[in-house]
């Protein structure tokens, strides 16, 4: 069932997004002509065997990797705008502005608390003054139950403690597209499951548009839609029945 904000109309579009690697002979197509909608209010999970080209596909949604051809269109105060058509400070701008991205290792700093690693994105990304950022990082880690752990480094923390750390500074810029690569795959199922739970809240309670990229088919039963990947070719698959 789509999260209570969901809408009928996408908040990003991948149009016949093609995707290749390498010259001559060497030369493989990791996406080809994928298309995909992703709307307010809704997690989806992209599941596919291992190179089918998912990280590709999530990179490209998320303005980090050109595709070779398509486009990406992205919901910017009510306008569809093509990303890899923007010049490249507007793109910056709209991945700072409207993304969040939570990488399968983490990729926290290892020199910083858990409060400065979500005060950083504020600071940085926003120009927030040093006193909004400390709130607004606070809120956030009490909002994960990291509360305690706000002034431990990464080499403290659990993995699913540092997950959530990179979930919340993911989160607390309050980004309207969530692209979250592999986040359970170091985490034992409780974790798992609590991460997945927070990815969900972000998308029904704040309606962003999570696209999730799992080999676990445990989460299926807490996503709104499912989409195969095999081999560069996209597929809507039905949710298994409860
Ligand atoms: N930078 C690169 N140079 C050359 N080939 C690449 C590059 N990145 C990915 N590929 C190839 O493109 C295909 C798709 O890769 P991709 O990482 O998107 O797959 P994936 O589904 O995310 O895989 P996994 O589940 O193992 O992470 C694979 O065959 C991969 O070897």
């Amino acid at each position: 069932m789509p999260g209570s904000g969901s809408s009928a109309t996408p908040s990003l579009k991948g149009v016949n997004l093609v995707r290749t690697y390498g010259d001559g002979t060497a030369r493989r197509a990791a996406l080809r002509e994928v298309s995909i909608d992703l709307f307010p209010g809704q997690i989806v999970l992209l599941m596919g065997p291992s190179g089918s080209g998912k990280s590709t596909l999530l990179a490209i949604l998320s303005g980090l990797l050109e595709p070779d051809s398509g486009q990406v269109l992205a919901d910017d105060d009510g306008v569809l705008r093509d990303v890899w058509q923007m010049t490249a400070k507007e793109r910056e701008q709209y991945r700072r502005g409207h993304t969040g991205f939570i990488f399968q290792g983490y990729n926290l700093f290892p020199a910083l608390t858990a409060r400065q690693q979500l005060e950083i994105v504020l600071k940085w990304g926003e120009g927030a003054s040093p006193g909004d950022a400390r709130r607004r990082a606070d809120e956030m880690l009490d909002k994960l139950g990291l509360a305690k752990n706000k002034h431990k480094k990464p080499a403290q923390l659990s993995g699913g403690e540092k997950q959530r750390v990179a979930i919340g500074r993911a989160l607390v810029k309050n980004p309207s597209f969530m692209f979250a690569d592999e986040p359970t795959s170091a985490l034992d199922w409780e974790n798992g499951q609590k991460v997945i739970e927070l990815l969900r809240d972000a998308a029904h309670q704040r309606g962003a548009s999570v696209l999730c990229v799992s080999h676990d088919s445990r989460i299926l039963p807490f996503v709104d839609v499912y989409y195969h990947l095999d081999d560069g070719h996209l597929e809507r698959r039905e949710l298994p029945r409860e």
